[in-house]
């Protein structure tokens, strides 16, 4: 009960949050969306990335353009959540925080003042076994003051594997789960939700974003077998249907994406250089794009028949298009010495070069 209406008043905070929009360029982008294909492998990720950004308009508030959150970033890594959270920004998210261990905080601030940063999480190094449920009670405490302003959680860039700390994120992403917030799970927190899938099973507004060791697990413990290539879309199609139709995006030469009922392909070009937290850029950048297009879809009342229509799907097309194309500038431009710091300086860039602002 008290979920559902905490649900019911999130739909309607952002249908009403979409008052920005002017008719004519809300039906036009539906227009836009619906125009697109739906059986070829391969996505129209151009013109699906630029229906379902928003336009900037001066009418519109803080906020209004997405609010996400990290959880992630722990004594050995700051750069992952870091690199989430600036992408999600840098594509034009309003607003983007991080909840982080106590060490990793100061060192994540220290990069940014742009990130809103929570030094909230714990490991079990700093704390004793009979202060474990009252810390997490804490920490739990903590972030669900903020959960229902979020329009997506990304969980997992920079997270570790200790396991007091993947206890208390299984806990916020039930809570997550509870308020109806859309969840992009990566790194670590796949590491997490494949070893506990009823964390996310069945949950449509879960995205998984696995790279190659991540996909083989997750394939590993549900299908029980290996990865097959020969058929990597119908893998993919049934991996994601075992998982009760969540979306997963599948890192690699060509990126395919599929929430169990479509599969769709980006294979724009990218970059051949592979250095450590392109996707980190991505798992943030899917964050963005998915809360747009679900803002897009809760305003349309019903009128979405865009071919693939899930907002997830869509988001994750577009966040791939994006990376991609910001990876090929910034390889053009630094060639072997191109770092992900590079691509996210291109980000901006290539979503004027796609979508440019009038
Ligand atoms: N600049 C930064 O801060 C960056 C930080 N990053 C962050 O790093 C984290 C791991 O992500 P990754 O991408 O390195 O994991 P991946 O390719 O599955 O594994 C590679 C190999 O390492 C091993 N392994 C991993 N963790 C292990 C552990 N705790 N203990 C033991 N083994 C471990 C792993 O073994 P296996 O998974 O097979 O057990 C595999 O053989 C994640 O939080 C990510 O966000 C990245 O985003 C890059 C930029
Ligand atoms: N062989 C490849 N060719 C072209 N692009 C690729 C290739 N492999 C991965 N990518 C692109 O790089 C992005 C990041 O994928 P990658 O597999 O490096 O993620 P990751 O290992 O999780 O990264 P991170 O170091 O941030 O954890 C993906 O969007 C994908 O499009
Ligand atoms: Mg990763």
């Amino acid at each position: 009960m008290l979920a559902s209406s905490a649900v019911l008043r999130r739909q309607q905070f952002l249908i009403r949050s979409l008052g920005g929009y002017s008719y004519h360029s809300h039906q036009t982008r539906m227009q836009e969306v619906k125009s697109m294909g739906g059986n070829n492998l391969e996505a129209d990720a151009e013109n699906i990335l630029r229906a379902i950004t928003p336009t900037l308009d001066p009418r519109k508030h803080k906020g209004q353009a997405g609010k996400v959150a990290v959880i992630g970033g722990c004594r050995e890594y700051t750069g992952a959540p870091y690199f989430a959270a600036i992408s999600a920004l840098k594509i034009g998210a309003d607003l983007s925080h991080v909840f982080c261990t106590k060490d990793a905080a100061p060192v994540i601030k220290g990069y940014s003042p742009e990130l809103i940063v929570h030094p909230i999480l714990e490991e079990s190094y700093s704390v004793r076994d009979e202060d474990k449920r009252t810390i997490s009670s804490k920490v739990l405490a903590e972030v669900d003051k903020w959960m229902e302003r979020f329009d997506c959680l990304v969980v997992g860039p920079g997270l570790g594997r200790d396991p007091f700390l993947l206890d208390i994120v299984s806990e916020i992403l039930k809570h997550a789960r509870k308020s109806n917030v859309p969840i992009v799970v990566d790194g670590d927190g796949l590491f997490l939700v494949t070893s506990s899938l009823d964390l996310v099973s069945g949950y449509p507004l879960a995205v998984l974003t696995p790279n190659v060791n991540e996909y083989k697990r997750l394939v590993q413990n549900v299908l029980g077998c290996e990865v097959n290539d020969e058929d990597a879309h119908e893998q993919l199609l049934n991996l994601a249907k075992q998982i009760g139709g969540v979306t997963i995006l599948r890192k690699g030469k060509s990126d395919l994406i599929s929430d169990g009922e479509t599969v769709k392909s980006v294979s724009i070009y990218g970059s051949p250089r592979r250095c450590g937290g392109q996707g980190d850029i991505l798992s943030g950048s899917v964050a963005v794009f998915v809360s747009w297009a679900r803002q897009l879809i809760l305003a349309s009342d019903g009128n979405f028949t865009s071919s693939p229509r899930n907002p997830t799907v869509l988001g994750c097309i577009a966040a791939s298009a994006l990376l991609r194309k910001a990876a090929s500038l910034a390889f053009k431009n630094n060639k072997r010495s191109t770092l992900t710091g590079d691509i996210i300086e291109c980000l901006g860039t290539s979503l004027e070069d796609i979508c440019p602002v009038h």
